[in-house]
């Protein structure tokens, strides 16, 4: 990857990602190796909806730290800013990316975290590192990553390039060195957050090809990681370091004769030299005690302050003070056969070969064979592809101090890896040889969980460095808490198991925290870091009490961005209210687990929310399950987006306005409406119909209803069908001159298949005579686009009276003489033709209409009790077709005011059987249903549906001899609207043509 891609890569994606999830007014400042840059704004609610997703998200870690790169990816702003990236460079944000998401897994065990401690003298608010649960020794932190970039001659002079004027020092980033490429490498990633200590109880090591960390020795939730960055990057012999180690022990920038010698303001005492003294004396096996013993350093002209920290120009002099390390660092790393020897690694300071930490030492010994690897081989950090799955220590950790008896880390010769940095390395063999000695080590691992971390905290608080920088002395940790969140100044009662590593008796009592290994346990370690215990309240050089936080009980700290408290003042009103105030990583902590600090998933049983990309949950908070003012905004945004949704599409948006308000697949959410709209109602819509289908009709109009109405929705079926059936009715009405229909249903044929329909044609012939002699007669018969929405059932005649349709009567006449048959009104129903026709409903109308007469037939049977037939099964059977030898051809009534277009309905046989539908076995006696319609005419009032029969101007019935065939024509429906529409009818042997 390149220097500049990272560089810019980490500015934005540790915006994103550290940043902007500091939840709201709690900030976490990350320096920028470019904070001049120009970053695409995002919106930390989609941010915190992914970090969200993924904690509570199931599956493998690389599958749900990808499905948050992806999602990432798809946020506006994120694309805006890759668009002109080649996919390579795609890919390598995404990989990078994918390493600050692994922070927030929940198997997670370290966090980012603000800390205080540099501040006094950087007037900065830095960050850090902190273990969110214990962790044994030699432990491989796998998702603390750095990503490295090799850095060419140019960068790397850009790099050391140092402006005084701007103090604009991007060299305290990470820059590593390989000593055997002879090279400097950036490393960034969420691994260049861990600050160093002089006393770190982490190192740097290579695993394969991967550069990540290691434990030292077992480090307690809430305990910051360190590495060692080289005893001189701030400063020969970091005089300048202002860790907790130095802190402790009146070294480094708490030395009295440092601040003298720089003239800088001086955080060291000697009073509290002794106590340092003590410490140091306390810590007989701290490998750093050798160099109380070489002469104090003398304090280098060149070396320079910065904002973040001091920084030495190292001279040749130095250099060679460095290289008395050389043989240390060349000590391999045992067993460790995949690692390419590709290079030691150096943490860098402004000259390379001032660094104590100067190889990442390849795996074999130098004495075994030269190295296994090319140089030119480019070091990597671990990708997110090796996540491990569990968080428990890898296979390095298990051969260390894990396997044993003892939890404390072990010596050299057990252990398959050696410290790549030969301070480190001897301080870890004296902790090996020293905790064997300790009483705790016949402890199995659980008592591990016991053990208090090593490192204790001895910054102050804001306020007590306030105090020290008005010049009352060095500040020593003896009476305040940690500036860093990490530390808590609990005492705890069952802290009895020593410490491995020589920690005073008073510390172990003051600051253990009983340890749990397992994410489950966390929860019931929070509870009790919730219970206050006799608590040792901290208290500020004034004696007034400091503001602690209620979950963590760290004191809260002061933030301050650019030299400006941001967070952190102005307690004293709640702390008198005696309200529960919380520190920022507690809140942040709440804030994406929805669990107290340092919790990152729900004891057993209770409720996770989980959001998702289409519903954004609001988090409640669990207890109380009230909305808290926390989620206000969250709350805000859910109702804006329902109102928006349920109110009618308008060009006026409703809600909150944003700027890029799409949906997951990245359009527009509108958009997205109308098309799920669309999606619904696309098959209900027929060719000629493109209103719009959210449209509520204003008013019932009599004719076509406007498609959107539901009513309309139920007839989709019959519009669909409509135009299927069009070319047989246009053979059927004009059988000569236009081709026949094909597919036999109702084109009348021959065993050859010729169409045949004699009667039909005879018909035809029979209508156009009379439409030739009358055409007043014929011309209501006749749909055309110009009377389609007339209904001719109310033709009249001269005198205004309801004229019958001569048609049928005419056929009638012509009809052959047929058995009579005994023909019912059908009984009464809840039908009613009034509502019919007010209301069309061409389906009901059919169904009722053809239920109205019951003809009787004693023959009829065994066709009753048939099972109805569809028009698919009918198609299937030859004996279905209507021109079938069994039915006599002569059966078939053709009365020419059939439909010009017709449609089949497939009914539902249930349906069917339902309405009592009467398979009428033989020929109907049309003179019975002519007597039928007379006594409609005669009873108007009588049901209905036999209204619905009689009315012979909108229906013509044609019917074979058995009445295998109907065929009914409605002149108008205002449902089949597109004018010559035809629905035909079938059950059993029964066709029912509706036309209009
Ligand atoms: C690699 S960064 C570590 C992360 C850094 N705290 C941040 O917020 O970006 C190194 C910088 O951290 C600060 N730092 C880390 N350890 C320090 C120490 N022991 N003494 C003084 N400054 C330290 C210095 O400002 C240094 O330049």
């Amino acid at each position: 990857m390149q220097m500049r891609d990272l560089s810019k890569d980490d500015d934005f994606l540790s915006h994103l990602l550290v940043e902007k999830l500091g939840t709201g007014t709690v900030p976490l400042h990350v320096h920028k190796m470019d904070g001049s840059r120009r970053l695409p704004k995002t919106d930390t609610h989609d941010l915190m909806d992914i970090v969200r997703r993924l904690v509570v998200a199931k599956g493998p870690v690389q599958h749900v730290v990808r499905q948050a790169v992806d999602e990432l990816l798809l946020l506006p702003a994120i694309r805006y800013y890759l668009k002109s990236y080649t996919q390579k460079q795609i890919n390598a944000f995404a990989t990078h990316a994918s390493r600050y998401f692994e922070l927030y897994h929940p198997s997670g065990s370290i966090e980012i975290a603000h800390t205080s401690r540099y501040s006094h003298r950087t007037g900065k608010s830095e960050l850090c590192i902190l273990a969110t649960r214990f962790m044994p020794p030699g432990t491989v932190i796998t998702e603390l990553k750095g990503s490295m970039a090799n850095l060419t001659d140019e960068e790397d002079k850009e790099l050391k390039r140092t402006d005084l004027s701007t103090c604009d020092i991007r060299r305290d980033f990470s820059v590593i060195h390989s000593k055997q490429m002879k090279k400097n490498h950036l490393f960034l990633g969420p691994a260049r957050f861990v600050n160093h200590d002089c006393d770190n109880n982490c190192e740097l090591f290579r695993e394969g090809r991967y550069i990540t960390f290691r434990t030292l020795r077992p480090i307690a939730i809430g305990e910051e990681i360190t590495a060692h960055y080289g005893d001189g990057y701030f400063g020969k012999r970091n005089r300048h370091c202002l860790c907790e180690t130095c802190e402790k022990r009146g070294r480094g920038g708490y030395a009295p004769e440092s601040s003298d010698d720089d003239g800088e303001p001086s955080s060291d005492s000697s009073s509290d030299s002794d106590d340092s003294d003590s410490d140091s004396d306390s810590s007989s096996t701290d490998s750093e005690s050798d160099i109380d013993d070489k002469p104090k350093p003398i304090i280098n002209v060149n070396e320079r302050r910065t904002r973040r920290g001091v920084y030495a120009v190292v001279t040749k002099d130095e250099d060679s003070d460095e290289s008395e390390n050389e043989e240390d660092n060349k000590v391999p790393l045992a067993n460790a056969k995949d690692i390419p020897a590709d290079g030691e690694i150096e943490m860098s300071a402004d000259i390379d070969t001032s660094s104590e930490l100067t190889s990442l030492t390849p795996s074999m010994p130098p004495s075994d064979g030269p190295a296994l690897e090319s140089p030119s081989r480019a070091l990597m950090t671990p990708a997110p592809e090796p996540i491990c799955l569990s968080r428990t220590p890898s296979s390095l950790t298990s051969l260390s101090s894990m396997e044993g008896p003892s939890s404390t880390p072990q010596s050299d010769q057990s252990t398959p890896f050696r410290s790549i940095i030969s301070t480190r390395r001897q301080k870890a063999q004296d902790v090996a040889a020293s905790s064997s000695k300790a009483p705790a080590q016949s402890e199995p691992l659980a008592s591990t969980a016991n053990t208090p971390s090593k490192r204790l905290t001895r910054s102050v608080s804001s306020l007590a460095l306030s105090t020290k920088d008005n010049g009352k002395g060095k500040e020593k940790a003896s009476a305040t808490p940690a500036s860093t969140p990490g530390r808590r100044g609990r005492p705890r009662k069952d802290a009895t198991v020593k410490d491995d590593v020589n920690v005073k008796k008073e510390d172990v009592e003051t600051r253990v925290l009983r340890m749990r290994p397992s994410t489950a346990n966390i929860a019931d370690a929070t509870k009790e870091v919730g219970t206050p215990k006799e608590r040792e309240i901290p208290r500020g050089p004034d004696g007034k009490p400091l503001p602690i936080c209620s979950t963590c009980s760290n004191v809260l700290p002061v933030i301050s961005v650019d030299s400006k408290v941001v967070w952190g003042l102005g307690f004293e009103n709640s702390r008198k209210k005696k309200q529960k105030m919380e520190c920022p990583r507690c809140i942040r902590h709440f804030a994406i687990y929805q669990q107290p600090w340092p919790c990152r998933v729900a004891p057993h049983g209770s409720a996770v929310f989980i959001p998702t990309p289409r519903e954004e949950s609001t988090p409640v908070d669990p207890s109380t399950r009230r909305v808290s003012h926390k989620v206000l905004p969250v709350l805000d945004r859910k109702l804006a987006a329902a109102a928006s949704a349920s109110a009618p599409v308008s060009p006026v948006k409703r809600g909150r306005p944003r700027k890029y308000e799409r949906d997951e697949d990245g359009r527009p959410i509108k958009k997205r409406r109308i098309d799920i709209a669309r999606k619904g109602t696309s098959d209900t819509r027929s060719k000629t119909h493109d209103s719009d289908p959210t449209e509520e009709p204003v008013k019932r109009k009599r004719g076509r209803p406007r498609l959107s109405s539901p009513r309309a929705q139920k007839h989709k079926f019959v519009k669909i069908k409509v135009r299927v059936k069009e070319e047989e009715t246009t053979v059927q009405l004009s059988p000569a001159s236009q081709p026949r229909s094909t597919n036999g249903r109702f084109g009348k044929k021959d065993k050859n298949g010729d169409p045949v329909s004699p009667r039909a044609e005879r018909a035809a012939e029979r209508d156009k005579m009379r439409g030739d002699e009358d055409d007043e007669t014929s011309a209501p018969t006749r749909i055309s686009p110009r009377n389609k929405n007339k209904r001719p059932h109310s033709v009249e005649d001269g005198d205004g009276s309801p004229r019958k349709r001569p048609l049928l009567q005419g056929d009638m006449e012509m009809q052959e003489p047929e058995p009579a048959h005994r023909v019912l009104p059908r009984p009464a129903s809840s039908f009613r033709g009034g509502r019919l026709f007010s209301n069309p409903n061409p389906l009901s109308f059919a169904l009722h209409a053809w239920a109205s007469p019951v003809v009787l037939d004693d023959s009829s049977s065994s066709e009753d009790e048939k099972p109805p037939v569809t028009p698919e099964e009918d198609a299937l059977s030859p004996a279905a077709d209507i021109s079938s030898p069994d039915e006599p051809e002569s059966s078939s009534l053709y009365i020419p005011v059939l439909p010009r277009v017709a449609s089949i309905y497939k009914p539902n046989p249930l349906t069917f059987a339902k309405r009592r539908w009467v398979s009428l076995s033989t020929s109907p006696s049309v003179s019975a249903l002519a007597k039928l319609n007379k006594d409609k005419q005669d009873n108007p009032d009588e049901d209905a549906d036999s209204s619905t029969v009689t009315t012979t101007e909108t229906m013509s019935v044609l019917a074979s001899a058995r009445w295998t065939k109907v065929t009914v024509a409605v002149k108008e429906d205002a449902y089949l609207s597109e004018g010559e529409v035809c629905v035909s009818f079938h059950c059993t042997d029964i066709y029912l043509t509706v036309a209009v």
